[in-house]
Parts: C-alpha cells; sequence; structure tokens
C-alpha cells in the first residue's frame, strides 16, 4: 500500500546544503574541489544519477572526460620514488610494466585456476593476494583502496567495498570470469538522454562548469519551488525520541514531530542523537568509523606538469601520508582561470594514516599541511616553483570506512530496525557505498520504498 506524505523536512546543521560536494569559484573563473571531483556516468547507479542532472536541467552545464582522453588512460603510481603509469590496453597486460615484476595477464589468466574463497568476508588485501598475487595487493590495490576510499586495504571488506569483485567470486568462481559473463542482477535504471549521450560518445567521468557544488544547490532550487519540502540549514538534530506518531526531533530551537526519518547523517551523528531504546542500534552506528582527509588545493602560473593524466596514488609502503595528487586542469582544463595558462592539482593526504602522520587533526596547522603538499609536488613532480594560490580544507571525518564484517553490521543494524517497526530509513555514505552515485541512488531507492513506488 501506498503511503500518502503531507510534508518532507529537510535538516541541515551547516550553514550549506551539499556535504562533501564542496567548490571555491574565484571571481577570476577558476574552480576548485574540495571534495568530489568526478562522477562515472557507467552503471545503473551512474544512469541515475545523469537522469537526475538531466530532470534537474543541469545537462547544459556537464563537462564529460570521455574513455580516449588523456586523463582517463594515463593514471600513475608513484613507487620506488618514481611515476610509474599504470599498465592498460592489451599491451599493457602482455609486457611486464614496472613498478610489478611480471606480465599482469599472467597473474590474471592463473586466477581463474584459484579455489573459491571460504570465509563469508575478507580484508581487500587477503582476497587480492589469495587470486592475483602479493604484489598486485600490496601495490595496484593498496593504491586505489587509498584513491577511493582514504583507506587501509588490510582492514577494509572486499564484501562491502568492493560487492562486484566479491560476487563475481562468489558467482563465477573467478574474477576474470565474473568480469567476461558478468556477476549478478544489477538495478535496472533507463537511461534518458543525458546518459543516452554518455554511451554513445563514451564518457568515463564527468563534472558541471561551476564545480560539482551545482549539484546540490540545483536540487535546492528544484526543492523550493516545488513548494512540498521545507528546508532548514543551521537545523543540526541534537536528539530524537519516540513519539506516538513516530518521532519527536529535536533541534536546538525547538521540536519537529516525524512519522517517518530517513536519516542521511554520518553514522555517528545518528547514534548520538537516537533513544536509549535503541541500543544495540546505536552500538553498531558508534562502530562505523571515518577517516579524515586534508585536501590541498594548488594553483601554479604555467604549464608545469612533466607528464600528463588524471594523477597519481602512492601505495602505503612509499608514503604513509600522502594518498595521491590529481591534476585537475588535465580532466577539467574548463576549470582554470580563463586568462592566461595555469596547472591546478590537489594534494590528498591522511585518510587511515592521519592521526598516525600528521597527529591530532585539531592540532595540525594548515601551513604544516600546506608545506607537506608543496614537498609532495616537488619530489614526485619535481615541480620547484611555488603555487600562485593554495587552500587547505581539512576533511574531518570525511569517508567511512568498510571494515570486515560490515555487511553484518548492516543486516543486523536493519533486522532491529524491522523487528523493532521503527519508522527509520538509513541513507548515505555510511552504509551502502560511498560514491556520490551510490549516496544518490540509495537515498532514492529509501523514498521509493517508503511510498511503494519505484525509482
Ligand atoms: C575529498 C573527497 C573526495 C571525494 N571524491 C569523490 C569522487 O571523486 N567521486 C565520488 O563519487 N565520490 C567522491 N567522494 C565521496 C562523496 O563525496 C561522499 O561520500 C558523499 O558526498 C557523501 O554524501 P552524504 O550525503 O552521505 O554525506 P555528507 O556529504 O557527509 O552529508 C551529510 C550532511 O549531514 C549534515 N549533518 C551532520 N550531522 C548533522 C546533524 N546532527 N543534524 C543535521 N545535519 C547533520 C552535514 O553537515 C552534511 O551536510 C569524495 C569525498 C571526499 C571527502
Ligand atoms: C588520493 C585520494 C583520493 C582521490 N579520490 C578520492 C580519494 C580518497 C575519493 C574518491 N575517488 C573516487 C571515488 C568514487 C568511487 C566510485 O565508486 O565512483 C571516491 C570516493 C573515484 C576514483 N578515483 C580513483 C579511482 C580508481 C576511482 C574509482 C572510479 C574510477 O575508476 O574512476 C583513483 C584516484 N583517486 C585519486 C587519485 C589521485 C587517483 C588516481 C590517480 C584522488
Amino acid at each position: 500500500m501506498s503511503k500518502v506524505v503531507s510534508v518532507v523536512i529537510v535538516l541541515e546543521s551547516s550553514s550549506r546544503f551539499g556535504g562533501w560536494l564542496w567548490s571555491t569559484r574565484r571571481s577570476d573563473g577558476a574552480v576548485f574541489e574540495h571534495g568530489p571531483r568526478g562522477i562515472r556516468p557507467a552503471g545503473a547507479v551512474g544512469r541515475n544519477t545523469l537522469n537526475m542532472v538531466d530532470d534537474l536541467g543541469l545537462g547544459g552545464e556537464i563537462l564529460p572526460v570521455t574513455y580516449s582522453h588523456i586523463a582517463s588512460k594515463n593514471r600513475y603510481l608513484y613507487v620506488n620514488q618514481r611515476l610509474h603509469r599504470m599498465p592498460s590496453g592489451i599491451s599493457g597486460l602482455l609486457r611486464t610494466v614496472p613498478p610489478f615484476s611480471r606480465p599482469l595477464l599472467l597473474s590474471v589468466a592463473m586466477e581463474i585456476l584459484v579455489k573459491k574463497g571460504k570465509e563469508d568476508d575478507e580484508s581487500i588485501h587477503s582476497f587480492v593476494t589469495r587470486r592475483l598475487g602479493k604484489e598486485l595487493a600490496d601495490i595496484a590495490v593498496d593504491s586505489l583502496c587509498r584513491g577511493v576510499f582514504a583507506g587501509d586495504c588490510r582492514k577494509l571488506s572486499v564484501r562491502s567495498c568492493f560487492p562486484v569483485l566479491y560476487n563475481a567470486e562468489q558467482h563465477r568462481g573467478s574474477l576474470t570470469l565474473g568480469m567476461l559473463l558478468g556477476s549478478g542482477p544489477t538495478p535496472v535504471v533507463p537511461p534518458g538522454p543525458l546518459a543516452q549521450r554518455s554511451i554513445k560518445e563514451s564518457w568515463a567521468q564527468w563534472s558541471l562548469s561551476r564545480g560539482m557544488e551545482s549539484l546540490p544547490e540545483a536540487i535546492t532550487e528544484y526543492l523550493q519551488h516545488s513548494g512540498k519540502v521545507q528546508l532548514h540549514r543551521e537545523a543540526a538534530v541534537k536528539q530524537i525520541s519516540p513519539s506516538a506518531l513516530g518521532w519527536k526531533v529535536h533541534l536546538e530551537d525547538g521540536v519537529i514531530s516525524a512519522d517517518h526519518i530517513i536519516s542521511a547523517l554520518p553514522a555517528k551523528a545518528l547514534s548520538s542523537a537516537l533513544p536509549s531504546s535503541c541500543e544495540p542500534l546505536i552500538q553498531q552506528l558508534q562502530h562505523i568509523s571515518t577517516v579524515t582527509v586534508a585536501v590541498v588545493n594548488l594553483e601554479y602560473e604555467g604549464s608545469i606538469l612533466p607528464v600528463t593524466g588524471f594523477g597519481h596514488l602512492l601505495p602505503s609502503s612509499e608514503d604513509l601520508g600522502i594518498l595521491g595528487v590529481v591534476y585537475d586542469s588535465v580532466p577539467f582544463p574548463q576549470h582554470n582561470r580563463p586568462n592566461g595558462q595555469t596547472t591546478r592539482l590537489t594534494v590528498m593526504m591522511g585518510g587511515a594514516w592521519f592521526q598516525e602522520v600528521f597527529g591530532d587533526p585539531e592540532a595540525v596547522t594548515e601551513e604544516h599541511l600546506l608545506a607537506r603538499a608543496n614537498e609532495a609536488v616537488r619530489c614526485h613532480l619535481g615541480v620547484t616553483k611555488a603555487p600562485s594560490w593554495s587552500r587547505v580544507a581539512l576533511q574531518r571525518d570525511c569517508i567511512p570506512q568498510y571494515y570486515k564484517g560490515h555487511f553484518q553490521k548492516l543486516k543486523s543494524m536493519r533486522s532491529f530496525i524491522r523487528q523493532n517497526n521503527l519508522s527509520l530509513s538509513l541513507v548515505g555514505s555510511s552504509y551502502d557505498g560511498v560514491s556520490v552515485n551510490d549516496v544518490i541512488f540509495n537515498g532514492q531507492t529509501a523514498v521509493s520504498e517508503l511510498l511503494g513506488t519505484g525509482v
């Protein structure tokens, strides 16, 4: 049966909507991202976001990067104090490409013969070591996990972080076969005009001409005009208590009644707001950890890069503190200052190693973080000149970490919610995927389930 919704109230603790989608638009036209900078169009969740971009009328602002673009072809690893282009294409698989000691095709071919694992979850490092060998796990996968989760592949769960890999082994007995034959059902999302264009033009990722923050801005405007949604900024949820109707949501300066809560709060924030009657849920939410990333945007006069591509990543064995550097000007030159040649880079630091390398995030100074970022650019890219502009953003607790066993935590939390008939949906990056596509798709799915409609 469908529920009838009278009013939707959106509560946001800060002064702006959008969370980590946060862009600086300088008055001279340059754009700098302090959070996500590229969204993948592929798959059901990618198509779903593009359909929404269409509905919001943002299609004209899209900046696509195709698979044939140099930023899609060239990604680097900084290993043994040198940049190495990551192998791509058939020739990259057939040859021995440093820093690896044998052709990747050998590991991929042998992988077909490896027996299926027996555990119901495993760390990403253990899974890849078992199936593809220790070298790929230590270098390529260690770096990949730093470039997506800012996390440690020895702790992160393969089942929750890379469900495609986990399902390939479960359903096909091999990653190689899973990639070739598919590894289970995916949600059906018909492509709208923009998604169709992305397929025809072979987009690998996209951004928006005024930065990623245009997306939450357009959603906010759309909701304001709908007349059906009340949007409240600077309205932090302090406490949630049960009531006859469902819930009472306590704010700094008032109380709101709700028959259902869709929580997009980070898990720990929800945990501290829930009533003691939700004790098992409170504990499990509390144990979903997050990591802090220092995002340092740098702008240089002239063209300063010795190589061209998306950027480079470092495995934890090379440098614990520096995760990677994005060469923003390569995929998105449209975000450069319009007059004159400039290069924009972003250095990402810390993540799972933040405390160990930089100490308490509350105590670290911007000067120290900027100095470390400048030093990384000098060492890795040989850039000796100083940036003409920089900005340091310390993104506290910005990426949730799905550790081994995360899926059991989710199962148990959702079964507690069901068994106690709690009118509560859990959405946002703490649970079922950290990408922008995932959080949008999972948010929409929760609403459809509530209303009894399709996404
Ligand atoms: C540096 C960085 C780079 C990234 N790069 C990419 C990328 O390239 N591609 C990609 O797809 N994804 C990327 N991501 C991931 C992606 O941006 C995030 O996972 C996603 O935006 C999270 O969205 P969310 O709504 O779940 O959470 P958030 O963005 O954290 O939003 C939660 C909101 O809740 C509010 N809030 C918190 N507590 C309360 C409270 N008590 N009451 C009311 N409101 C509250 C917060 O102020 C915030 O606005 C990146 C993330 C970071 C940090
Ligand atoms: C160096 C740190 C980080 C860089 N980006 C992120 C961090 C922590 C965050 C991030 N990047 C991506 C996602 C979304 C994943 C998705 O499912 O879409 C998130 C949360 C995209 C991404 N970035 C890299 C890869 C391989 C991916 C996955 C999708 C894709 O293949 O495009 C690699 C990468 N990230 C960074 C760099 C410097 C880099 C590689 C050179 C920065």
